[in-house]
């Protein structure tokens, strides 16, 4: 047995060029799972892919990626025209290397017309001019922005669109530096914060862009789940990859706990007041949102939408 076994292996091993059968078919076992998965992300090797190139460009060329962005815009956009400015963005980004900002989908969920405007997160400018593009008379937007580069494109992304800085008014500086100094303009960054030191004022809309790609969900659903904020989540995909789900989260300022309290009467936009793009340590928009003293989730990495027992999961 054990000889005859031995010449049968053999002869598999002959027919195979060398290779027993028995991995052949191992191999061949895991060619439709190697497939799948592969099909599955393959939107996400694209986007990794786009991300790597820019980042060796960076490293290559003495030409930062902000710059060769910058100089696009600056020979394709038409100066003043936000609109175009934005198109533009996008087709830089459709057809050169990946931005990462709130992207035309994403954008058409923002419909509201404040009167003040607070953007956490500029980096190139696309949402700021974005949101500016929708204000009404006498309207402004502050938007911060903590890495220097990103913020001086900005800069002039936003005054290539045409915005002043009556408008729109680009401060550099991580928010929990910026956060403190903007108390007595009025203005706030963080939820958190701004809900602490009471200068939400009840009707007052945050958007928080990248909410699903990256499959953190907690924030909105704690944020319902408390009571002091209605939230809706707006799905779509991952600016201009088509395959990656991604959605912006619409939270409604309630100024009651669940208990019914009233809070946060302190603040007076004369409207609305919202931040998009947050982004808190690389951990994606409005993720980690704590709010202390009302035994939620903080962090948790899944919500339950219109539930009431949301928490740690
Ligand atoms: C996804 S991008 C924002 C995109 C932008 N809202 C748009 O739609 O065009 C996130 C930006 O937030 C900035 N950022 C992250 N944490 C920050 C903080 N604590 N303070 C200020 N800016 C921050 C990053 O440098 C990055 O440029």
């Amino acid at each position: 047995m054990g000889v005859g076994g031995h010449a049968g292996g053999l002869q598999c091993w002959r027919e195979t060029g060398g290779v027993p059968m028995v991995s052949v078919a191992i191999a061949l076992a895991f060619v439709p799972l190697v497939l799948a998965l592969a099909l599955r992300s393959r939107h996400w090797a694209v986007l990794v892919a786009r991300v790597a190139l820019g980042w060796l460009r960076d490293r290559l060329s003495s030409v930062p990626r902000e710059h060769r962005a910058l100089q696009y815009l600056l020979t394709h956009a038409v100066p003043g025209d936000p609109r175009h400015v934005l198109l533009t963005l996008d087709q830089w980004s459709r057809r050169c290397e990946h931005l990462s900002c709130v992207g035309p989908e994403k954008g058409q969920h923002w419909r509201q017309r404040p009167q003040r405007v607070l953007e956490l997160g500029t980096s190139c400018g696309y949402g700021a001019v974005l949101l500016a593009r929708a204000l009404p008379p006498g309207a402004r937007l502050l938007t911060v922005e903590r890495d220097p580069q990103r913020a001086a494109m900005a800069e002039k992304v936003i005054r290539l669109a045409g915005f002043d800085e009556r408008t729109l008014q680009l401060i550099v500086g991580p928010s929990e530096e910026v956060i403190p100094q903007l108390r007595s303009r009025c203005y706030e960054l963080d939820l958190r914060l701004l809900e602490r030191h009471r200068l939400l004022a009840p009707g007052a809309t945050v958007m928080a862009d990248h909410v699903l790609c990256r499959e953190r969900r907690g924030s909105c659903a704690t944020h319902a789940a408390s009571g002091r904020f209605r939230c809706r989540l707006h799905r779509a995909t991952l600016e201009y990859c088509q395959g990656i789900t991604d959605g912006i989260a619409e939270l409604r300022y309630t100024g009651r706990d669940a208990g019914g309290d009233a809070t946060g009467t302190g603040w007076e936009w004369g409207g609305n007041t919202v931040g998009m793009g947050w982004e808190r340590g690389g951990n994606g928009v409005g993720i980690g949102w704590e709010h202390s003293g009302n035994g939620v989730g903080m962090g948790s990495e899944q919500w339950e939408w219109g539930g009431n027992g949301v928490g740690k999961h």
